[in-house]
């Protein structure tokens, strides 16, 4: 996890019932990696320690045959952080998460599902496909709520194996608690306590009135 937003993300896991580590020790991180139902992978702060930490948490989980998801977050400024987020991908991501300018250099995630998020996020490629239309516009000035949805979509993973019933879901999840938080909030500051109030309260009734999940084949 990177060092930027790691309470805010560690809440959003907190408050849909998820138990978050930020962990990224090397000397823990094997036995941490090994009791996680789910790893997630976000390359924010990068460093050379990072590297090693998340190519050994990444062996861990794969040899145990569970579910990871990667954020390459800010790929699309540093070639050297592209070049890993690839030989991150070459060892076979559940699930790849970006914005739309990191999506575009990223490509292919080959067998891994392949996230775009925005104001529209777009889970698959090709011809089919799962868009999921809710969130706010306040969702893109307060950072890191890609990192935590990330987040949720990982702790979505850990209780659901279909990968993209689990980040379709968490999605609609988080989209919605947004569109219930911004009436409540006075601008992105507030905002992002209100999204917390509603991410840990919604329920049932909210999602079936206001999900937005559409569902495309060729
Ligand atoms: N204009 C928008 N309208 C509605 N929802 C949005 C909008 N922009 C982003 N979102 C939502 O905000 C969340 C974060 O998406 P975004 O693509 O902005 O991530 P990001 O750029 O990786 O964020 P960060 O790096 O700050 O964590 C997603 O759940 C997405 O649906
Ligand atoms: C601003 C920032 N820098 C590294 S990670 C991060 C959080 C949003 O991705
Ligand atoms: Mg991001």
């Amino acid at each position: 996890m990177n060092t930027v937003v790691q309470k805010f993300t560690a809440d959003g896991i907190t408050v849909v019932g998820g138990i978050p580590s930020m962990t990224s020790s090397p000397e823990e991180i094997a036995d941490f990696a090994a009791r996680a139902d789910v790893l997630t992978v976000n390359l924010g702060t990068l460093d050379a320690e990072r590297r090693r930490v998340i190519l050994r948490a990444v062996e861990v989980v794969n040899a145990a045959g569970k579910p990871w998801i990667l954020d390459p977050v800010h790929c699309d400024y540093s070639p050297s952080r592209l070049a890993f987020a690839q030989e991150l991908i070459a060892l076979g991501p559940t699930i790849v998460r970006g914005n739309a300018a990191e999506m575009a250099l990223i490509g292919s995630t080959g067998p891994g599902l392949r996230i775009q998020t925005g104001e529209v996020d777009r889970i698959g490629s090709g011809g089919e496909g799962v868009r999921v239309a809710n969130g706010h516009r306040w969702m893109a000035e307060v950072t890191g709520t890609g990192c935590l949805t990330g987040g949720v979509i990982a702790a979505f993973m850990a209780v659901e194996p279909d990968a993209l019933v689990a980040a379709a879901s968490a999605l609609a999840v988080t989209g919605v608690a947004a569109e219930l938080a911004a009436p409540l909030s006075r601008g992105p500051g507030s905002f992002g306590v209100a999204f917390l109030d509603a991410l840990s309260a919604i329920g049932e009734r909210e999602l079936l009135t206001h999900a937005r999940i559409h569902y495309d084949q060729d």
